[in-house]
């Protein structure tokens, strides 16, 4: 049961503001670790990332992955006959999948007694904070650690803004139908993702990317590489240093840019586009704060803590963290701050991926971060071809690349391309987490066959 009026003053140990998945984390451990816990959400339990970001696209993900396994289904000796789009049940079941995840997140506070209040939240000056429930509803509650998970929000660059129907980052994944050519605007994470997603589902995709190279630039050369060739055989069609000066709709509705590809300016028209986001830290309700903010967050260690004494904050609103996977990270440091336990996470070993056909995955540092930084680098380089589990999948497309210390054999950084990356970084994760270094990766022992051998293969010269 949501907590409803609220006359009295309550007393908390942990308030959480903001239910995405870093708030959802912190209000969880907190409560775990025996504190009285109220967490505060003013629209959907789960935030971006379960309504908007991640979720969403891993539905549909899944399913253009399916596609390609059918496609290749033949050449193993298997004739599936024709596979059809039911775009409405997909919806369908990719929402009641996310109505049932939020449900599951709701039971699992209340389970461990967190009160939920839906409302907004507004902090004072003297950290008592105010909930806004609607309905003209008030609570007031205070406690002893605030945490700010507040996220992120994203802004439409300003030549879109005019624009009364621009497909999103944040809702193109609700498809009503297949825009037959789509040109997205981006060249991140999101960018490459909906690229490959439309691109297997049948538009044709142009893709204007503002910089000279995809991702950021800080992913390894040879995975930007990668993808570009990966991108390129889905037919998506790649420009470079591209910039949109003017965007606008005509009468039969057909979308017509201006742009300038590189030194020569084009009008292109398309049924539809797809703008990414700027994303922006949302700090709705946290001005009484005397907190330190950048352009894109609050100024907070990795301890979650800010300026302001006994006020934290986390995920997608503080400077530098937007991922799901940095917010839990957070979360689960921030908890271990306030009950006085003492961790040593670091901000760079958390996993990041981004779902193409095949993923990438990435921890630690890049080649080039390594050796800026001055280490005597090693790389041991291996093609998922060599890997037997991977070879019969027919999944050989890739490589993984290990960075680290020749002398002191520290593990410095980890990429992999390829299927299943974002589960297979996990083991580089977790050894490095524990102290281990590239002799402990190689030790590493696993069942037979298991795409899983494929880090301690990369690192036993005989199968190069
Ligand atoms: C298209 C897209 C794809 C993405 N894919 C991935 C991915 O695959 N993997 C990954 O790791 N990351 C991904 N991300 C990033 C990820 O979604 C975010 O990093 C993550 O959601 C941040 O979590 P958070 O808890 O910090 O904030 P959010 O999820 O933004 O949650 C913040 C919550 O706070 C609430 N709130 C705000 N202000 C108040 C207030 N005053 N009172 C009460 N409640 C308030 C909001 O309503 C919201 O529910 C993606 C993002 C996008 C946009
Ligand atoms: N699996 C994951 O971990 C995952 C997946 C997607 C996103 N995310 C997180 O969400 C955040 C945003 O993701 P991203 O990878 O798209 O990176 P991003 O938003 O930082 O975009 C990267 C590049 O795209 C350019 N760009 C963005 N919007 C643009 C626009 N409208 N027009 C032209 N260029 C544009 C930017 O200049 C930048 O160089 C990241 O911080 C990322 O960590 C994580």
């Amino acid at each position: 049961m949501e907590n409803e009026v609220q006359q009295e003053i309550r007393s908390y140990d942990v308030v959480v503001i903001g239910g995405g998945v870093g708030g959802y984390t912190a209000a969880v451990r907190a409560a775990n670790a025996g504190l009285k816990t109220a967490l505060i959400e003013r629209i959907q339990l789960g935030g971006a990332g379960v309504n908007q970001g991640c979720i969403p696209i891993q539905y549909l993900y899944k399913n253009v992955q399916f596609i390609k396994e059918c496609a290749q289904a033949k050449k193993r000796g298997l004739i599936i006959k024709g596979i059809e789009l039911d775009l409405p049940r997909m919806m369908r079941d990719k929402n009641q999948k996310i109505r049932k995840y939020i449900a599951g997140m709701k039971e699992r506070l209340e389970d461990r007694g967190v009160d939920i209040f839906m409302g907004t939240a507004t902090v004072n000056a003297d950290k008592t904070v105010e909930i806004a429930m609607g309905n003209g509803i008030e609570g007031r509650i205070k406690a002893e650690s605030i945490i700010l998970a507040t996220g992120s929000t994203g802004r439409i660059p300003k030549q879109y803004q005019s624009m009364p129907e621009v497909l999103t980052d944040e809702n193109a994944h609700d498809l009503v139908e297949i825009p037959p050519e789509l040109v997205i605007i981006g060249s991140g994470g999101r960018a490459c993702e909906y690229a490959t997603l439309f691109s297997m589902l049948g538009s044709k995709v142009v893709l204007f990317v503002g910089e000279d190279h995809l991702l950021s630039s800080e992913v390894d050369g040879a995975i930007q590489e990668a993808v570009e060739q990966n991108l390129l055989a889905m037919q998506v069609d790649i420009h470079y240093n591209v910039t949109v000066s003017d965007v606008f709709e005509d009468s039969l509705g057909d979308i017509h840019l201006d742009v300038k590809l590189g030194s020569r300016d084009k009008m292109i028209i398309c049924s539809d586009i797809l703008v990414v986001k700027e994303r922006c830290p949302n700090l709705l309700g946290l001005s009484g704060l005397d907190l330190k903010v950048k352009n894109d967050g609050v100024i907070a260690d990795f301890s979650g803590i800010t300026s302001v004494p006994g006020v934290y904050a986390i995920g997608d609103l503080v400077s530098g963290m937007a991922s799901a996977s940095a917010a839990v990270a957070m979360a689960i440091q921030v908890v271990d701050t306030i009950t006085g336990k003492q961790r040593t996470l670091k901000n760079q070993w958390i996993p990041k991926a981004i779902h193409l056909l095949p993923e990438i995955a990435v921890v630690g540092m890049s080649e080039a971060e390594a050796r800026q930084n001055g280490y005597p680098v090693k790389v041991d380089r291996i093609n998922l071809a060599t890997n037997l589990k991977l070879y019969l999948d027919d999944a050989t497309t890739g490589f993984v690349k290990i960075i680290s210390d020749v002398d002191s054999g520290e593990l410095l950084g980890v990429c992999i391309y390829g299927e299943g990356a974002a589960e297979l970084i996990s083991q580089a994760q977790a050894i490095h987490a524990m102290g281990g270094g590239i002799e402990d990766l190689k030790r590493s022992l696993h069942a037979y066959p298991a795409a899983s051998a494929v880090l301690s293969e990369a690192t036993l010269a005989f199968l190069k």
